[in-house]
This record gives C-alpha cells, structure tokens and sequence, in this order.
C-alpha cells in the first residue's frame, strides 16, 4: 500500500515537507507529498515567491506532486506545462477545496456544482495537457448521491489516481467521512483509488488497508500532522519520543523563522501545527490559551519549554 501526505495549505509546506522526511522518514514514509494548491496565474506569469515552494532543489527527497486549483481548463493546462519544465510529472487537480471563498469563484469542490462546466474542464485539460494527471475530489456538494454523474465524467478521462475524501462540500470538516458511500462507488471507478479522511491512528490505517486490499494508495493529512510518526508506525515502527518531537518543531520554528524573516510569522504558522499535535502532550489544556495568546518568538518559546516537560500520551 502506498502512503501519501495530503496537501494542506499552511501545514505542508517545503519546510514542514523536509523536516518531516529528516524526522520521520523511512521505514513507513510518505510515498508521495502532495503539495498544497497553487492557482495558476490569469496572465501566465509566474509568482516567482509562489513558484519557490515547488522549487525542485529545495524540496529533495520522496516525490512531491504539486497541486492545481483552476477551473479555467487551457489555463490549467499552461500551467500543468511549466510544471513539467520544471521536472514534475504527476500533477494533481483540486476539486474538493470547500472554503467558501474558494467554491464562491467556482473552484475547489465548486467545480461540483456545475457537471457540465467541469466536463467541458476537463476535456480541455486532458486534451492539452500531457503527462500523468491525478484527481482529488470530494463526492459532491450537497450529497453523496451526486457521485454518480461526476464519476461518470471521471471514468471518461486517463485520471492516473482519483484520490476520494468522502466527504460533500458542505459538510466542511464536519461529521464523518462516509465510508459506506466510499465503499459503494469504489467498484465503479475505473483508474486507481486512493482514499483519503479521518485517518488518525496505525490502528485505523491498518483496517482500512483490510477493508479495502485493491486501494492504489492512502493519503493522510491531519493525523499525520497531528502524530507525525503515524506512517512509520502503521508499518511496525516506534512511536515520536519527545527528543524526536522537540527536533522537529524546532526545525519547523527555525525554518520558518528564516523563510519569512520574522519570528511572529513563523509563531503564526507554529501555531497550526501545535492545533492537531498539542493533544499528544499530556495534561497540555492549561497551556492553550498561552500557546493562542503567543505573539512574539520568546513568548512562544517559554510555552513550548512548558509543553515539553509535560508527558507524551
Ligand atoms: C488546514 C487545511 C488545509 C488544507 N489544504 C488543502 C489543499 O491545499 N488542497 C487539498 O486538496 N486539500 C486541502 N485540505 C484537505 C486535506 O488535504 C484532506 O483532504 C482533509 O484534511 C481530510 O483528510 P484528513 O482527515 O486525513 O485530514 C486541507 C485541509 C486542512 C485542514
């Protein structure tokens, strides 16, 4: 089975992609990092700071896929070319983003909404592009039922690997994934699947893998996050000790501190991290609130000095 990291925007970041591999890598690691989304620019200029993220030298190691969010398909297109110029194959198209800022403009799992604009999308792209093209998507917008008819567009393009979040967009991040709508539409699918949501301990990857033997793939985002040894344990190996916990937010705080030239910015971004990791920490409820309240980098390293004398559960 081959384990992904799922793309999200301000967590799997190059930094956090690096540091994750230095700390965490082999035996069980990512087979892939998705990248999180880039729009592809309307007048086909390229945002160099934008583009440094996918710099190819400074994301070595396992494979990253970037990932697109359009619904202009010739626009995609262009862009799917200058990401092979850069050497990248696989790209990865967003049809599940549900933020209403994104879906608004038609995009992300907007693209749902309307089957016969995302035909005529993906027709333009799989006619203009080349190379291998992956899906990820969510099954519709209102209920899962709509996966009928967008599955049928799917079955009619060479997607390489159409990644299922089982979840529609207005559900947001709320309630479950639906494993029985998974499980329904799976026999249907004519290219690989790869599942995605909810994964959030070995136990749990482990009775998908059983559940479903014929997946291409499982991609993992917030749990990973959340318990960044997850992969390596699914396949038998030791869980984060604290030595390894604390090497790795400290790279990701450093790291962070030098890309954005401000130790406030890269507090911010901690901060994300500390949202799903902070609950492996033992009795840490009494430092929410002064972990939240941090601003400065000193304020935010006195709270984290704390954390790290507490327990790991
Ligand atoms: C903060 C955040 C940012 C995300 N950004 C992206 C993104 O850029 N592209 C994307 O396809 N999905 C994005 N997602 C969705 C995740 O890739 C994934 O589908 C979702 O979290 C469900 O998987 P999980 O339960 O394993 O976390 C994001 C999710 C979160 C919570």
């Amino acid at each position: 089975m081959n384990y992904y990291t799922a793309p999200m925007e301000g967590l799997t970041d190059r930094i956090w992609r690096q540091a994750h591999q230095r700390w965490f890598g082999a035996p069980g690691a990512p087979a892939r990092y998705y990248a999180p989304f880039i729009s592809p620019p309307e007048n086909r200029v390229l945002i160099k700071k934008k583009m440094a993220e996918l710099d190819p030298a400074a994301n070595p190691g396992a494979p990253v896929i970037p990932q697109l969010l359009a619904k202009d398909g010739a626009l995609a297109a262009w862009m799917i070319g200058e990401l092979r110029k850069m050497g990248y194959t696989e790209v990865n198209l967003n049809f599940g983003c549900p933020s209403g800022t994104v879906t608004a403009k038609g995009k992300g799992a907007g693209m749902l909404r309307d089957l016969s604009k995302l035909e005529v999308f993906l027709d333009e792209v799989f006619s203009q592009a080349e190379g291998p093209i992956s899906v990820k998507t969510r099954l519709g917008v209102t209920s899962p039922e709509e996966f009928e008819a967008i599955l049928d567009l799917y079955d009619r393009c060479p997607i390489c690997e159409l990644t299922i979040h089982p979840r529609v967009m207005r559900q947001l991040y709320r309630g479950e994934a639906d494993r029985a709508a998974f499980a329904k539409y799976l026999p249907h699918c004519q290219m690989p699947v790869c599942y995605n949501g909810d994964i959030t301990t070995p136990a749990q990857l482990k009775a998908l893998e059983a559940e479903f033997p014929n997946l291409s793939g499982i991609m993992v985002g917030r749990g990973i996050i959340a318990d960044p040894a997850l992969l390596r344990q699914a396949v038998g190996g030791a869980p984060a000790s604290k030595e390894e916990l604390r090497g790795y937010l400290d790279e990701l705080y450093h790291g962070y501190t030098e890309a954005f030239g401000m130790a406030s910015c890269a507090v911010s971004r901690m901060k994300a991290h500390w949202h799903y990791l902070i609950q492996r920490f033992e009795g840490s409820e009494v430092f929410e609130k002064q972990l939240r309240k941090a601003r400065e980098g000193w304020e935010y390293e006195v709270v984290v000095n704390q954390l790290f004398t507490l327990p790991l559960l």
